[in-house]
């Protein structure tokens, strides 16, 4: 990544870590302009998450992630919260390394199970066993959310305490990045 005064920041992690809702606050501390991959693939496709996994189905779906990051959106300035799954396609962490710095949010299955439970807008959960599905898509997932430049807990912490970890820790890297 080439030095710049405001990288883009990318916020990856699994559903229902705090990206969508994190990532809006430390954007407006940070002023950086906020972009969320599910909202702009949704206003690009004129219809829902949903909706695209049932018309389209998922591999379709993460060729629109993919473009997205390609072409939707510049290359400073931004922080980007990424969809679930965004990070996890080949090659793409080290395609968003490239293009800014990369923080991972992290939680457990449990967590995660009791933060999306209530939402049906999350069609990978809309399963019998969530929890189970949760899990077995943690496994696959957590050894490459671990390649972000930096990985926060979020698990027992408000997302006021998430948000002011993220802006230190993003300033941190900027600073470092400068010497
Ligand atoms: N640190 C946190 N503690 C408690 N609830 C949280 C926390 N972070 C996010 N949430 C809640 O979890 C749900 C999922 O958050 P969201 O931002 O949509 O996650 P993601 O974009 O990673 O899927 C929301 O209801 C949000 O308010
Ligand atoms: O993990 C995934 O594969 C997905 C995560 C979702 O975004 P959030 O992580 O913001 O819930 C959304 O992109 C889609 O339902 C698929
Ligand atoms: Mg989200």
């Amino acid at each position: 990544m080439k030095m710049k005064k405001k990288p883009n920041l990318y916020l990856v992690g699994f559903m229902g870590t705090g990206k969508s809702t994190v990532g809006r606050q430390v954007a407006q501390h940070m002023g950086l302009n906020f972009v969320d991959s599910d909202h702009a693939i949704e206003e690009q496709q004129g219809k829902s998450i949903s909706e695209i996994f049932a018309s389209d189905g998922e591999a379709a779906f993460r060729a629109m992630e993919k473009a997205f990051v390609e072409s939707g959106h510049s290359d400073e300035g931004n922080l980007v919260s990424c969809g679930g799954g965004l990070a996890v396609q080949p090659g793409m962490m080290d395609l968003l390394k490239s293009r800014g710095l990369v923080f991972s949010l992290i939680a457990t299955a449990k967590g995660i199970y009791e933060r999306t439970r209530h939402n049906s807008n999350r069609p990978l959960l809309q399963v019998e066993n969530p929890l189970a599905e949760i899990e077995k898509l943690l496994a696959v997932r957590d050894p490459i959310y671990q390649q972000a430049h930096c990985c926060i807990l979020t698990e027992g912490r408000t997302v006021n305490e998430v948000v002011a970890h993220v802006c230190r820790s993003y300033r941190l890297e900027v600073s470092q990045m400068a010497r």
